[in-house]
């Protein structure tokens, strides 16, 4: 059996519904283009007010959700008015300092209209690769979770550079899942999942709707992102599900542009989902490396 299915017709839809109230704690990963506006680079407040409704709504039902927000450099730029053009490292991390600001206060006046707080945790690669340092940020996610604060994480990047960084927030969403045993990963882009080839590409590229597997074959569909702010692209993101599957966790992509996205995947719409050894349950022969 393949390790992928292709979504065959032109049905915008996923066949099987995505149970997510099944996971205790979700990591929902959200990329600079939709938080900032592409154009304009100004934060988009109506679509982030129901992101955070959809998050509430897992929270009411006694879930644990974590934000992972992109966005800092795409929102500071336009601060500094270099909206078009590849930032240099060193006006990259000023972009950075900046826009990071008006990202958490967005968090924060939705989150405080809706009687919750929110935790700005920027991470390091040295946070997650050192033991101790990866138990404190757990205790301190645990902790927001206690007094009613919902998590927004980014990578610190105003010291983040070559070498001594994560790089990507697709990666770092991952080690995040990794690190607190997040049941889902839900990766929140501008395209619907993994298609067969970059669907800006090619419009003819079809959508692959489950990976049990990331195989050579599925690896050869990724390329990186012509977009401005977009970090790593397709490539970034089955590194990503990679490390999650890898740690027992189901990975979603799916595109996050319209109102209310964990909705709409609960609901069916359109994604990719990775799914990890211990939660498919057909079998698996490890001699032949096949599903069956
Ligand atoms: N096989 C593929 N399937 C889907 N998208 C792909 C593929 N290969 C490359 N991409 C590109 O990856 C982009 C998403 O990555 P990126 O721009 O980094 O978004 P984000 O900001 O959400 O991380 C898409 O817009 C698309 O152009
Ligand atoms: N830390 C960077 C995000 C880098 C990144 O991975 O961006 P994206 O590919 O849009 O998720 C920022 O906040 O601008």
């Amino acid at each position: 059996m393949n390790s992928f299915l292709v979504q065959q017709d032109s049905a915008p839809t996923n066949p099987t519904i995505v149970q997510l109230s099944s996971a205790t704690r979700l990591v929902v990963k959200v990329g600079s283009a939709l938080i900032a506006d592409t154009e304009t680079g100004e934060i988009r407040a109506a679509w982030l007010d129901t992101l955070i409704e959809d998050v509430i709504r897992f929270i009411a039902r006694g879930q644990q959700v974590i934000i992972v927000s992109s966005g800092a450099v795409a929102v500071g730029s336009r601060h500094i008015g270099e909206l078009d053009k590849r930032l240099r490292t060193g006006m990259k991390h000023a972009a950075a300092a900046i826009g990071q600001v008006q990202i958490m206060r967005a968090y924060e006046q939705s989150l405080k209209r809706r009687g919750f707080g929110v935790g700005e945790v920027l991470l390091s690669s040295e946070d997650l690769d050192d033991q101790q340092r990866r138990l404190n940020n757990r205790g301190t996610l645990q902790q927001l979770f206690q007094v009613g604060a919902v998590p927004v994480i980014n990578e610190n990047d105003t010291t983040a550079t070559t070498g001594i960084c994560v790089g990507d927030n697709d990666r770092l969403a991952a080690r995040v899942a990794q690190m607190v045993d997040a049941g889902f990963l839900i990766v929140l882009s501008d395209v619907d999942g993994l298609f067969t080839e970059d669907p800006h590409g090619n419009p003819l590229a079809r959508l692959v709707t489950e990976v049990r597997c990331i195989t050579p074959e599925i690896e050869a569909m990724a390329a990186s992102s012509p977009a401005r702010y977009g970090v790593g692209g397709m490539v970034t993101k089955l590194i990503a599900a990679k490390i999650a599957m890898d740690a027992g966790c189901a990975m979603i992509i799916a595109k996050g542009s319209k109102s209310y996205p964990l909705t709409a995947i609960e609901r069916g719409g359109p994604s990719t989902r990775f799914i990890p050894l211990n939660q498919y349950r057909g079998t698996y022969d490890v001699g032949t490396s096949q599903f069956a």
